[in-house]
């Protein structure tokens, strides 16, 4: 949508020919953004070798776990000088890799062609061309800067950053964080209880994006605090309603079910703590998500133990 009120040209795939043809007749896409005209610079097409050619942008933008496989089956397609950008807000399960290193990898291109877009960019509000902001990142300047130039609108302002781990960083653990706010949401928890964990999430963030040499500056930023603030306030957020009735009582199962969309953090949770133990960092907001989620431990002993933790100095 960005792309093609800033004035390009935008192919999107998808993986059901009938639904590309659905979107193209009747410029809507039902099943994602029901009511949204989609403008005419978007044709949609089934077929990826179509949707690559020739492409100045390709913007990825599954859902995390599923980036490896669908990347292995583009990457022959894919226009020669192509950037890869990455929209996806996840760290992959069993290598704890940012997507873009695992980009890198399975594309066979150098970091100077992969470019993160995050920040507090709710797709609805989005589609509905609500004011908002982004950081776009590239070790390139240069990359970042092209980037920025293409999808900047009147209600779409995206600022550059080289800073590709922090950004990255930023988006995937938020999920957890809003996971988190929204467990307390859901147990009828208050303001002060969600303030504390979104402020002793940012510091859980920075400190392992310190660890993994990112730039302590970019977690008060955008991808940072303001995705942070979007995704743990907003009912929009999966991760924050899927937390919600979870903390309300349902089972994973009952929740899964309830979730159409993707909610990045069920399963990054696990490989953000993963990750997190491989650079020696304590995370333990996220190890409390883990222990709801994934262990099954109920949220008002998961609360109590993390309460009677040793509450270190506050520092990052
Ligand atoms: N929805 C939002 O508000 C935002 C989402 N993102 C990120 O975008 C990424 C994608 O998430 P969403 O678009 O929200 O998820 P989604 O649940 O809306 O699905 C995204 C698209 O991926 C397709 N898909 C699902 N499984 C697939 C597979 N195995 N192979 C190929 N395609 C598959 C779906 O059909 C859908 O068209 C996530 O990493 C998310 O964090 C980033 C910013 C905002
Ligand atoms: O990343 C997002 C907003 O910036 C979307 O958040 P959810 O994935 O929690 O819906």
């Amino acid at each position: 949508m960005v792309l093609a009120d800033a004035g390009c040209e935008v192919s999107l795939w998808g993986r059901r020919a009938e639904l590309a043809k659905e979107i193209n007749a009747g410029r809507v896409n039902p099943d994602y953004l029901p009511g949204v005209e989609l403008p005419a610079a978007i044709t949609a097409t089934a077929d990826p070798a179509e949707a690559a050619h020739d492409a100045d942008f390709t913007v990825l933008v599954v859902p995390s776990q599923t980036l490896r496989g669908n990347l292995a089956a583009w990457a022959p397609m894919l226009a020669p000088d192509t950037v890869l950008v990455s929209l996806m807000k996840g760290v992959e399960l069993g290598t704890a890799k940012r997507m873009s290193e695992v980009i890198t990898e399975v594309a066979d291109v150098p970091a100077e062609r992969v470019a993160v877009l995050t920040g507090p960019n709710l797709a609805k509000e989005i589609a509905a061309r609500q004011p908002a902001a982004a950081v776009v990142a590239c070790v390139d300047e240069t990359v970042a800067q092209r980037l920025q130039a293409a999808c900047i609108t009147p209600y779409f302002r995206p600022y550059t950053n080289t800073d590709v781990v922090g950004c990255e960083l930023g988006g995937a653990v938020k999920n957890v964080i809003g996971l988190a706010v929204g467990i307390a949401n859901g147990m009828g928890l208050g303001d002060n209880s969600k303030a504390t964990l979104i402020t002793r999430g940012l510091a859980e963030t920075t400190r392992l994006g310190l660890a993994m040499g990112a730039d302590p500056l970019t977690f008060s930023g955008l991808a940072g605090l303001g995705d942070l603030v979007a995704t743990c306030s907003s009912p929009l957020s999966r991760n924050n309603t899927f937390g919600t009735n979870l903390g309300r009582g349902m089972t994973l199962q009952e929740t899964i079910a309830a979730t159409k969309q993707t909610a990045e953090g069920v399963k990054s949770c696990e490989s953000v703590l993963d990750l997190g133990r491989r650079h020696g960092v304590d995370m333990p907001i996220t190890e409390t998500v883990v222990s709801i989620v994934h262990d099954g431990k109920p949220p008002i002993v998961a609360l109590k133990e993390l309460m009677s933790r040793s509450a270190k100095p506050e520092r990052r």
